[in-house]
């Protein structure tokens, strides 16, 4: 049954993110605690909705136990307002805890990031997997996008929708923040590719560990040049070689010499340090 937004109470705004604004809000029936994201779709062109109307209903049939779970959306069509309903994650988002981190001037420690690590690229492995002959590709993977639930299990979310978002006309009025995560491929104009999410995961991988990006710059052109040359410091020298070495690998400029989701995943480290989560 399709819900109605007098089905929910709002409890509060936990999130203003670059696509919409997140809720926390309770359902009236059972008092589960879920959130929903509005986004406002009236500036959108017809084809930026269609796609976003797929885009949903791609994310509604993503079933993952590291994927943030889809209930159902919500069209208010007099406000031109879309509202997502999903699972609300207790852990809040990798961002936060990057920036709480900073703060306090202490590293994460290794083994969550090794969680952190191994639980995203199981999102992303099936995210990538066809559905429908339709791959979706993260395209916007960075912390504010990835959360955690109360047991600090990644729940990856917003994902997908970014390819709707990032269309020329609803871009530059939404789009936030500097793509420090921007692969070479998308600097150099090339096409998108499922590596593309595997070079985001290892500069999110790199800011969990070292809290700062791996290449930063105060304007565009210099960090395009950065990303093209691909050069950064090892991590902080509290994280073994292994762990500075698969996210070296992930940040590899030439895309053929990037691993793919399945090689991270065969990985001998990542194969050991899972045994340890299961
Ligand atoms: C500081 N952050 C928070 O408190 C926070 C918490 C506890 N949850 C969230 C966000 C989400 C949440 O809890 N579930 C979600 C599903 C999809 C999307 Cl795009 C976002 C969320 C946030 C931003």
């Amino acid at each position: 049954m399709t819900s109605t937004l007098d089905d929910f109470e709002v409890l509060s705004t936990i999130g203003t993110g670059s696509y919409g604004t997140c809720k926390k809000i309770k359902r009236k029936k059972d008092g589960k605690v879920m959130v929903w994201k509005e986004m406002e779709y009236g500036s959108m062109s017809e084809s930026e909705k269609q796609m976003l109307v797929s885009e949903v209903n791609l994310l509604r049939e993503l079933r993952h136990q590291h994927i943030v779970r889809y209930f159902d959306r919500i069209i208010d069509r007099t406000r031109s307002i879309i509202y997502i309903i999903m699972e609300y994650c207790q852990g809040g988002d990798l961002s936060s805890i990057i920036a709480r981190n900073r703060k306090e001037g202490s590293f994460i420690p290794e083994e969550f990031a090794w969680k952190i690590l191994i639980q995203t690229t199981w999102a992303l492995k099936e995210c990538h997997r066809r559905k429908n002959g339709k791959a979706v590709l993260h395209r916007d993977l960075k912390p504010a996008n990835v959360f955690l639930d109360a047991e600090s299990n990644v729940k990856l979310g917003d994902f997908g929708l970014a390819r709707v978002l990032h269309h020329e006309s609803s871009f530059a009025q939404t789009y936030v923040g500097t793509p420090y995560y921007m692969s070479p491929e998308l600097v150099n104009n090339l096409s998108y590719n499922e590596k593309s999410d595997v070079w985001s995961l290892g500069c999110m991988l790199y800011e969990l560990c070292a809290l700062v990006p791996p290449f930063t710059a105060s304007n565009q052109s210099e960090l395009n040049r950065k990303i093209r040359v691909g050069e950064f410091s090892r991590l902080p020298i509290q994280y073994s070689l292994e762990l500075d070495l698969i996210i070296r690998k992930m940040i590899q400029v030439e895309v053929v010499r990037r691993p793919s989701i399945d090689s991270i995943l065969a990985d001998p480290i990542v194969q050991c340090k899972q045994e340890t989560l299961e």
